[in-house]
């Protein structure tokens, strides 16, 4: 599913209008779709309470934009359709230009009740932010620039202060206003939304923090931009969807034996962090490998195994509880049986864990992971760029700004770029984790995953997050795929067992059980 920058959207309606559609047909059928959504907001918020629906209080905000026109057309909509909504305008009614004046004077027409902002007083708008019971927000669209300019912010912030918890719902039209439909930055302040109706596809910023946080659940309204159209103007971002998931998981033989299933390596653990081993290697079973062999110290193998008897351990040299640099021909030696190699987990750091990690990426052809310790050893990024097979980083943040050389708070502000560009630029498959993940392939692929939740911010997510990639991959998904889809089941699995558990109290293993039901539910929903 496309996700589009405002630009590329405007593109797409640039594009409709001048070959097809007239503007005004375009805002129609944003109304309706924004109106439909309304109606079946209120007939699941609004169902047990004692007001009638059409005595419900609709309060419908316009600004002086599309968005605002999209707002106009929709109370008019919901008039016609038995509702009472009040416009109130952020304008005078004279500001209002093109298509919106034409559909001011449709409102009028159909007897619907405007007022404009300057005419109220404080108190009174107050008032009826207090007693409405769906909010309606068509203030500000994908058009907004910069900080919050004139008396947006004194709207705004009135809305906010006056939002009442019991009976009351908003709903935005196309995204929140106050929040950027690039990045998901605020303008200094910006609506709270229980819905969005998006118009056409979804906008960047809906997606990407803080903006998610305000965009509460989205629609997506078809308005008759053609999907051509949409495919053509934007830049290949993708959302990763359930869809997608039941398409990529892979199909289970059922003639298969443990080799069919993908024999994978973790190199993994060190004095002290056994339990990133563990983790990762269990998260490997558990998402079907035939065969997961732990690579480490003797010392780790014998803790992970008296835990794990599921695994083949492969024990290496090791020197002051981590993995010797004297193992590495070891390494290259049993790599050559292995379908894919995971390195990292727990690995510690030390110059020994470089010149492996050199020496790995120098010599090796199997698809490769690298994750956490893996990452922080990667001393020549062209050595990433020269890697014979294919190849997947997933570092978090503090990781890859290490790998890049640059701040956290700059990868954060463009973290689909920088994670695309990287990708590119090294030939290689990238997950660049935290909220909003971003799974970037060679050429500029990319995904934008949404499962997840804050609980999954514990010690040993990430481990999980490697072993189910490694067995995907062992499974025979392509490295791409197989990230993309790793990372959609590890936040649904934290999902659902935050459901049950709470964020408070999830933990790396709380994930990895979880992932039984979801591979079943998933198992039931593609027959
Ligand atoms: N034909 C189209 O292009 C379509 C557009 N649609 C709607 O149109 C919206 C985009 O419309 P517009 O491009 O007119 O933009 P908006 O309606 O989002 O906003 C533009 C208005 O906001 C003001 N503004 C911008 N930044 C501001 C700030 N920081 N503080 C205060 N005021 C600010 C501008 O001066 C302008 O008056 C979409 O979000 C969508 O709702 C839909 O109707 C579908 C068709
Ligand atoms: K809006």
């Amino acid at each position: 599913m496309n996700i589009l920058t405002p630009q590329q959207m405007s593109a797409c309606d640039q594009e409709t209008i001048s070959t097809a559609v007239p503007e005004i047909l375009l805002m129609e059928a944003a109304a309706r779709g924004t109106a439909e959504y309304a109606v079946e907001i209120i007939n699941k918020e609004f169902a047990d309470c004692s007001i009638s629906p059409n005595k419900l209080k609709i309060t419908i905000l316009i600004g002086k934009g599309n968005n605002g026109g999209d707002g106009l057309a929709a109370a008019r909509i919901l008039k016609n359709w038995g509702y009472d909504p009040l416009i109130i305008l952020a304008c005078a009614q004279s500001d209002l230009t093109g298509i919106n004046q034409e559909n001011l004077a449709l409102a009028k027409y159909y007897d619907l009740l405007i007022k404009e902002f300057s005419q109220i007083s404080a108190e009174n708008f107050s008032e009826i932010i207090q007693s409405s019971n769906l909010i309606i927000d068509a203030l500000l669209g994908t058009g907004i620039k910069g900080k919050l300019r004139g008396n947006f912010k004194q709207i705004i912030a009135l809305i906010n202060k006056n939002r009442t918890k019991q009976n009351q719902q908003l709903l935005a039209v196309d995204i929140p206003s106050g929040i950027n439909g690039f990045d998901g930055s605020i303008a200094g302040q910006a609506l709270q939304a229980d819905y969005t109706a998006t118009m056409a596809a979804y906008k960047r910023g809906l997606l990407l923090y803080p903006g998610r946080d305000y965009s509460g659940q989205i629609k997506i309204i078809e308005i008759g931009i053609k999907p051509t159209t949409i495919k053509q103007k934007s830049d290949g971002l993708q959302l990763f969807t359930e869809n997608d998931a039941l398409k990529l998981l892979p199909r289970r033989r059922n003639d298969g034996h443990k080799g069919s299933f993908g024999k994978v390596g973790i190199l993994a653990g060190s004095v002290g962090m056994t339990g990133a081993a563990y983790f990762s290697s269990r998260a490997a079973i558990k998402t079907g490998s035939g065969l997961v062999y732990l690579l480490t110290t003797a010392e780790v193998e014998q803790t992970v195994a008296s835990q794990l008897p599921e695994i083949v351990g492969h024990i290496l040299k090791a020197k002051s509880g981590h993995i010797a640099e004297t193992a590495l021909t070891d390494i290259l030696e049993f790599s050559s049986q292995l379908d894919v190699l995971a390195v990292g987990p727990g690995l510690g750091q030390s110059k020994a864990i470089k010149e492996i990690i050199t020496a790995l990426l120098k010599n090796l052809k199997l698809p490769l992971i690298i994750d956490a310790d893996g990452i922080n050893a990667i001393t020549d990024l062209n050595d990433l760029r020269d890697y014979q097979g294919e190849l997947l980083l997933t570092p978090h943040p503090g990781e890859f700004a290490h790998l890049i050389g640059k701040d956290i708070a700059d990868i954060e502000k463009q973290r689909i770029e920088i994670a695309r560009n990287f990708a590119s630029q090294y030939n290689l498959n990238l997950i660049l984790k935290g909220a909003a993940t971003v799974i970037a392939g060679k050429n500029q692929t990319a995904f934008l995953n949404q499962t997840g939740c804050n609980g999954m911010a514990t010690a040993g997510s990430g481990d999980v997050l490697t072993g189910i990639v490694t067995a995907l991959i062992g499974q025979g998904v392509s490295v791409f795929e197989a990230a993309a889809l790793a990372v959609y089941l590890h936040g649904r699995a934290g999902e659902n067992s935050a459901l049950k558990l709470s964020d408070f109290s999830l933990t790396a293993s709380n994930i990895i059980d979880n992932l039984g039901s979801l591979f079943k539910k998933l198992e039931i929903e593609s027959c």
